[in-house]
């Protein structure tokens, strides 16, 4: 295994093709699914000489926690389809790598004992984070953001991409559409009598809207980010409503098919934003030279989806340490050959777009897009 492309090949020779399919897959035509990782592609880094250092510092701090590197594990659903341990294969793998876990509201073990295998690997600072979406039953969503305190979740990333659930035309095809038996959404059992975590007792809610945001920053001290947030518009107002970070994110392109990358969405977001919160951006981030073209556009950190579930599924907790540590060395040596020292060196100036400088394309004016 040298990288993220290999844990996947590997992971199709392990897994049943029908959970295969659940992982790889998007919505509709999956246009935004090639599109994330396109984007990457179709930027060029551009770095700078003579002005490295001998060691590089890819620590990075969100909202008062701290992670040894700037990828964090995106939330992602139902780990023991995978890995019989599930979420506690991942947050032992995670918590070994310093890297920060968000753990998925519909993950296959509770919160609080992801919680605990964690800190029986990477002590009392290990952070996470936790993945909300928001219930139409707001004593439902209080008990739930109950659990994730209670188990020393730090923040909350509420996923607002999803009024209703992507149409993932494999899954139909395939004819999935329930748990394997035995596999619960345990975050969801007894919040009401006798419900057993059934994962159709999560509601994805049309009806959500700023005043439930409004209610949930009442209700909670902890730090709030909005995960799927596509709009400039919406990034400022979110801002206005008080939220404290953004996961930029179209759901790794399983929620609306044809939104553009989150790359390509990226300058003007954090042009909206203007610094005032971290942006975590996601999907199609297979690379050390990914990371450091999204932190060069503006975002504080990148999350990984799909490779976290290859790398599970090839082998477990092991497979997921050596896939962020992989990762760590990769980011590690594109900084050195960038000439940057720390994640602060990365600015917009190293990154070009793919075709710039032309002959005849007239696009030399000093690394603006044109
Ligand atoms: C199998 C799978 C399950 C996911 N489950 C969730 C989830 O429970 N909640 C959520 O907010 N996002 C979920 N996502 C989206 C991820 O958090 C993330 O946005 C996306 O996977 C990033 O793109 P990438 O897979 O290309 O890295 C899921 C994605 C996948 C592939
Ligand atoms: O969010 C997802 O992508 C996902 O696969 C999912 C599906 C149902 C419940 C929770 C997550």
């Amino acid at each position: 295994m040298l990288n993220v492309h290999d844990f996947e090949t590997a992971a199709r020779a392990t897994l049943d093709p029908v959970y295969a399919d659940f992982i790889a897959g998007g919505a509709r035509d999956e246009i935004t699914v090639r599109a994330n990782e396109a984007a990457f592609s179709g930027l060029r880094l551009l770095p700078r000489m003579l002005r490295g250092s001998a060691e590089r510092d890819l620590a990075v701090t969100l909202l008062g926690d701290r992670a040894d590197l700037p990828i964090l594990l995106s939330p992602t659903a139902f780990h023991k389809l995978v890995t019989p341990d599930g979420e506690l294969a991942t947050a032992r793998a995670a918590a070994a790598a310093g890297a920060l876990m968000i753990v998925s509201m519909a993950s296959t073990v509770a919160v609080g004992e992801i919680a605990d295998a964690a800190r029986a690997v990477g002590g009392d600072d290990v952070s996470l984070w936790f993945q909300l979406y928001i219930q139409p039953d707001l004593e439902i969503t209080e008990a739930l953001v109950r659990r994730a305190t209670d188990a020393g979740c730090t923040a909350l990333v509420v996923t607002v991409d999803s009024p209703v659930l992507g149409a993932n035309e494999r899954n139909r095809r395939n004819g999935l559409n329930d748990l394997p038996a035995g596999l619960y959404c345990e975050n969801l059992r007894d919040l009401r009598d006798g419900e057993s975590g059934h994962v159709r007792q999560i509601a994805m809610s049309p009806e959500l809207s700023w005043e439930h945001i409004d209610w949930l920053r009442r209700t909670t001290s902890l730090p709030i980010l909005l995960k799927g947030v596509l709009h400039p518009e919406d990034a400022r107002l979110a801002v206005q409503h008080g939220v404290d970070g953004l996961v930029l994110s179209n759901h790794g392109g399983r929620q609306l098919d044809t939104v553009p990358a989150t790359l390509e969405l990226l300058p003007e977001m954090a042009a909206a934003v203007a610094g005032r919160i971290p942006i975590v951006l996601d999907g199609g981030v297979r690379r050390g030279t990914d990371v450091v073209k999204a932190l060069a556009l503006g975002a504080s950190a990148v999350g990984i989806g799909r490779p976290v579930m290859w790398a599970l599924a090839e082998g477990g907790e092991k497979s997921v340490r050596h896939l962020l540590e992989l990762l760590h060395a990769e980011l590690d040596d594109t900084l050195a050959l960038c000439g940057a020292s720390g994640l602060d060196d990365l600015t917009p100036e190293l990154v070009r777009p793919a075709g710039w400088g032309h002959a005849g394309q007239g696009t030399c004016n000093g690394g603006v897009v044109s």
